[in-house]
């Protein structure tokens, strides 16, 4: 049987994904929440979703199977039974603020009520206070809380899959992540590879978990090959995450031997690695201009395994050479966002331009909006497979964003 996660490159056909269908939560928000859910708009849901739909769709139409988190979730928790489901929702209520009293035991009732699905659903898309017949009469409801209109936040950020967790070889690491507005998302990947028929007792190795206080998330972890990852430093990657999942990789047998810490400036529009930097083919990448300095420099660190269990580090700043002696290859193309033009770089970066998903050697998905960037790739002899953008491209994700690949084939 295929290993139900199996990944070794960015670029091998893609066989699995999962993605997470927008629903209510991407608008069950006000505008003055906008900055802490991490959103710059307020997507319109119906549109949202039929573009979601012809971007699984389109990933379909080529082989791919699709699968959705919000059912593997729920599958998982019934495939967990009574106290499985028990010990989420109490793990949940508690990242959400609710570990005991009155409002935990009100929350979970009115949870526990529905079907597991409509429970994830309801969990996903937040719940309003004006749900429950329930008016809270401690201090800080009263006196700092009335006019909050939610009991437990919506999860807006969720059909961005790549973030919670991330493939790497035969397994994944779960992730800590760095705002509050999303972590409570990788929970639910966490009961998916315990419970869930699909990945429980499949020999899936969990590289990092999500208890820990360092931070990292998918957006930053790209696989370049089976022995080899970039890792962002970035807004939401912390260098000692990086070193803590190296010293797991090694140590673990997981085939990985080499990882580029690739430091990009901290910021909301390129706050991942794959925001700015993505492989699609080969020998063949997209970068954004703007964060490479000078004569095209940037702070790399590779990664090695020393002596001891100490990490070497080699601290180099030419991305290209550095790729080149870490993947073995003669030349590398490495091609600019908005055909290097500072204005139109710029703005098809801020929509996802560089924010690619390659289903195979070539063959990327990109946004329709990218029209400058789209061109480029294809006079560099790429597939560029499109789909529409006009609203899944205000939560500030692209394509690789919204994908979580589980089975590559090998290159
Ligand atoms: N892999 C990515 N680049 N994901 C984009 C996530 C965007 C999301 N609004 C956030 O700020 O977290």
């Amino acid at each position: 049987m295929t290993k139900p996660i199996h990944v070794t490159s960015e670029i091998g056909k893609l066989k699995v994904v999962m993605l997470k269908r927008p629903g209510v939560e991407v608008e069950n928000f006000t505008p003055d929440m906008m900055p802490r859910l991490l959103f710059d708009d307020i997507p319109y849901l119906p549109v949202a979703q039929k573009e979601h739909d012809a971007f699984a769709d389109t990933l379909r139409d080529n082989g791919v199977e699709v699968l959705y988190l919000e059912k593997l979730a729920a599958e998982a928790l019934d495939a967990g039974g009574d106290q499985v489901k028990d010990a989420f929702l109490e793990q949940m209520l508690a990242e959400s603020g609710y570990a005991a009293g009155v409002l935990h035991n009100v929350l979970k009732e009115y949870l526990n009520s529905m079907s597991t699905q409509d429970m994830v659903i309801k969990i996903m898309g937040g719940v309003r206070k004006n749900e429950l017949d329930f008016v809270p009469r401690d201090l800080v409801s009263a006196a700092e809380e009335e006019d909050y209109p939610f009991f437990m936040d919506p999860m807006p950020n969720l059909y961005f899959t790549r973030d919670p967790a991330a493939s790497i070889g035969d397994g994944l690491s779960i992730n800590h992540m760095t705002f509050t507005a999303r972590r409570r998302e990788s929970l639910f990947m966490e009961e998916i590879i315990k419970y869930h028929p699909r990945f429980a007792n499949q020999g899936v190795q969990v590289w990092r978990d999500r208890n820990h206080d360092t931070r990292i998330e998918g957006g930053d972890e790209l696989v370049l090959s089976d022995t080899v990852l970039a890792i962002g430093v970035s807004q939401r990657t912390s260098a000692n995450a990086i070193e803590d999942i190296a010293r797991n990789l090694f140590k673990n047998k997981s085939g990985y031997e080499k990882i580029i810490a690739i430091r990009i400036p901290h910021n909301h529009a390129m706050m991942h690695l794959d925001t700015v930097f993505t492989m699609i083919n080969k020998d063949q990448f997209t970068v954004h201009p703007g964060i490479l300095g000078e004569g095209g420099h940037i702070d790399t660190w590779t990664i090695t395994q020393g002596k001891d269990g100490e990490l070497n580090l080699d601290h180099r700043t030419d991305l290209k050479q550095v790729l080149k002696d870490a993947l073995h290859l003669d030349d590398l193309d490495l091609i600019p966002t908005g055909a290097g033009d500072p204005i139109v770089s710029a703005r098809e970066q801020w929509n996802d331009g560089s924010n690619t998903l390659a289903i195979a050697p070539g063959v990327v998905v990109t946004y329709n909006r990218n029209y400058v960037s789209n061109r480029v790739l294809r006079e560099h002899g790429l597939k560029v497979l499109e789909v529409l953008s006009s609203e899944l491209s205000r939560g500030r994700g692209g394509p690789r964003c919204m994908s979580m690949p589980l089975v590559r084939e090998d290159l």
